[in-house]
């Protein structure tokens, strides 16, 4: 027995996994038997690496074999351990090692149900998460999806907005995460902001309880705030931990994208080396060198990446960027193109990559239901996969069948009990993931008619102080809290100066009513890289919406700070996933048929295809009294069960207690307010949330059983 693994029988094997294979983790001490059982020892790791071993092992029950008769809804591996538990121990497994730094391989389950391990060489920095749509059970994609946006939105909030070129069967998804995950802690160099030092310092010691408690100093003499282009950099290098990369032989390449919209793969330099000039020749993108992945995807050269100057600054910058994502369609034996929409925001957005693993966790497990049902199911089930993900229909074609969730708050005032909502909602979603992708709203700057509590960016203490580095700092660690709850967040981008703080973690966004027909927000929105709604006006117009999605999915440049704080021209490719959000408006409610297929035609008549209306249930469509959701929630049901392939999504406005409650900064003290009620609109209280959420999956369950047509035919119709 290996005496790294001597206590190894004080814990019971959590997870069986081929021979050889390992867990890969940090502040876990793994052990992996020769015959495949793994054993978990925890030792001064934090409570989260601990449950993602037990996520790992709830869907990898030992012992379950698997007969590839049956159809396949859980991969299980059949692996017996030695009697005596010997363990040979893996790389990097051995005692000597102190600093638990494991390698490790991930087992991945294949079609024929056995697993294929992924490779990663020893003390290989990074951890491949492949997770592989059609072939897995809905449970290991859970699992995986779970890990990845947990790794993803807690250590790399970064992620590559993809365009898919082509349609496709399978989804998979190589995400490159750091080794650090959950032990390396970003050390908060924000200058003008003590208070955001504090949380993510109280974060690192609370391991993975993470930290939005707002602990409000009351005397803190805080330094003077930076100013916002600089609060940026700092934010954004304090989420980019520093990584810790031994591996002498990593072949690690990147896909680096560039202006023009291609990528330029590179070999990821040595950390001693200077960094090589980004080569340019046609290059198999290949993970950690192994041969089986590197003709995942391939790039094409074309002339040198001209708007990422950090890219050349350091390797480690290099690496830090090396998130690249890989969609093979197995069907025409096509490889895609990855076509970031704009080469300067191309690494944003981790929740645009959960948000595409909990859409691919929810096909998977339309696949995995549909499979069950018929052949004509799976027909529906790949469309749906295909659907999922073409480019010809735009983002939101595939929420038809899933149908967008949006469950919002007024407006987020308190990060504790933001915190707080999202659990709960989290638990409802994945219930019900097959037939809704919830996402919860986090509006962190507030549009107001006239005058009143502008959100927590501008005044985080509700007290008029404009404190907005503090602002800007909460709410980065409130979306951070979201994300890692395993919601995707939801925001209206109002400020188009503060959009670039917020943009990384957010995975859908909206425009206002009041700024609908700002040029500056449509060009904001070409650029962005996750679908944008737009709201109607909030004199009921449409038209503005509708023209607001053509300006925005145009190219366009303007300009932005980059994360160095300088102004530059952002050439944006334009927004494929724009869409409208019917909110009601002084001539009363627009949410019910008439209303909704007015705006499919009008949206057919500007050229949009697909499903691409949103109801918001709140707002003009309620009247602004929370019981007016109900109401216009009852209505979005009907028409969606009724067979409806316009609406894509709906909108509500949320949170613990039911209703709102006034808030004048400076005047209202904030430790009066009730906890978990809205400052701002009226909103139902979670219960009633629950029960809208069920009525609306069942309606979209009862759609997919009276659209007749093929799946892809019907979201046009
Ligand atoms: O949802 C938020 C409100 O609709 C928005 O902030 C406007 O509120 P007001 O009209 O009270 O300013
Ligand atoms: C301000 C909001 O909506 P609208 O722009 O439709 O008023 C909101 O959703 O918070």
């Amino acid at each position: 027995m290996d005496s790294g693994c001597s206590d190894i029988h004080k814990w019971t094997p959590v997870c069986s996994l081929p021979k050889g294979a390992q867990i890969f983790t940090n502040g876990l001490r793994v052990c992996s038997l020769p015959k495949g059982h793994v054993f978990a020892n925890r030792r001064g790791g934090t409570e989260h690496t601990a449950r993602r071993i037990k996520l790992i092992a709830a869907h990898y029950p030992p012992k379950q074999s698997y007969s590839s008769s049956s159809p396949p809804t859980q991969r299980s591996y059949v692996g017996e351990p030695d009697a005596e538990g010997s363990c040979r121990g893996g790389r990097g497994c051995s005692g000597v090692n102190k600093k638990l730094r494991m390698s490790a391989r991930l087992a991945i389950p294949k079609t024929d149900g056995q697993f294929r391990a992924v490779r990663s060489d020893g003390c290989s920095i990074y951890e491949t998460l492949l997770l592989r749509l059609e072939t897995y059970g809905t449970l290991a994609a859970q699992t995986l999806s779970g890990l990845l946006s947990e790794a993803l939105s807690e250590v790399f909030p970064l992620s590559l907005r993809l365009r898919y070129g082509y349609k496709l069967r399978v989804l998979e998804l190589f995400v490159l995460s750091a080794q650090c995950l959950g032990s390396v802690r970003p050390k908060c160099r924000l200058s003008g902001c003590d208070e955001a030092a504090r949380h993510w310092q109280a974060a690192g010691t609370e391991g993975s309880k993470g930290s939005s408690e707002t602990t409000r100093p009351q005397n803190e003499n805080r330094s003077p705030v930076a100013k916002p282009a600089e609060n940026l950099s700092s934010l954004l290098q304090e989420q980019r931990l520093p990584l810790t990369h031994n591996s002498r032989n990593s072949k690690l390449r990147l896909g680096i994208g560039r202006s023009d919209g291609q990528l330029t793969a590179s070999e990821a330099p040595r950390l001693r080396s200077e960094p090589k000039p980004i080569s340019h020749s046609p290059l198999k993108l290949s993970l950690f060198g192994s041969e089986e992945t590197s003709d995942i995807f391939s790039c094409t050269a074309s002339t040198k990446s001209r708007h990422l100057p950090h890219a050349r600054t350091s390797p480690r910058a290099l690496l830090r960027l090396s998130l690249g994502a890989a969609l093979a369609s197995i069907q025409n034996q096509r490889r895609w193109r990855i076509q970031p929409r704009d080469s300067s925001s191309i690494f944003k957005c981790s929740t645009g990559i959960a948000t595409i693993c909990s859409l691919a966790t929810a096909c998977s497990t339309r696949c995995v239901a549909l499979r069950t049902r018929a052949t004509r199911l799976q027909v529906c089930s790949s469309g749906l996969c295909t659907g999922f993900l073409s480019a010809a229909d735009g983002f939101f074609t595939e929420f038809l069948e899933i149908g967008l969730k949006d469950s919002q708050q007024g407006s987020i005032h308190d990060p504790v009990a933001a915190r707080e909502y999202a659990h709960l909602l989290r638990e409802v979603a994945t219930k019900l993931q097959g037939d809704l992708l919830v996402m919860m709203r986090t509006y962190l700057e507030k549009p107001r008619t006239s005058v009143g509590w502008r959100g927590l960016v501008s005044d985080p203490d509700l007290s008029g102080s404009e404190d907005m580095g503090r602002g800007i700092a909460l709410g980065r660690r409130v979306l951070l809290d979201i994300n890692a709850a395993g919601l995707p967040a939801a925001v209206e981008f109002l400020d188009p100066m503060v959009a670039p703080y917020f943009e990384d973690l957010v995975a859908y966004g909206s425009i206002g009513a009041r700024t609908v027909e700002s040029p500056t927000h449509r060009a904001l929105a070409a650029g962005l890289q996750m679908p944008i709604g737009f709201k109607n006006a909030r004199s009921g117009d449409l038209q503005s919406a509708v023209n607001a999605a053509v300006a925005s999915s145009a190219a366009q440049k303007r300009l932005s700070p980059d994360a160095s704080g300088r102004l530059r021209l952002q050439q944006a490719q334009g927004n494929p996933d724009v869409h409208v959000i019917l909110r009601g408006g002084e001539e009363g409610p627009n949410y019910g048929n008439a209303s909704v297929t007015f705006a499919a035609q009008r949206l057919q008549a500007a050229g949009f295809g697909g499903s691409r209306v949103i109801v918001d249930c709140s707002h003009g469509n309620s009247g602004k009294h929370q019981e007016g959701q109900i109401t216009a929630c009852e209505s979005v049901a009907e028409q969606v069960a009724a067979g409806s392939s316009v609406i894509g999504g709906f909108m509500i406005e949320s949170f613990l207690e039911a209703g709102n409650q006034p808030l004048e900064p400076g005047v209202t003290k904030p430790s009066d307010l009730r906890y978990g009620c809205s400052v701002t609109d009226a909103c139902l209280d979670f219960n009633a949330t629950q029960d809208l959420l069920l009525e609306l999956a069942a309606a979209v369950t009862a759609r997919r059983e009276r659209n007749t047509k093929p799946w892809r035919e019907a979201a046009k119709s």
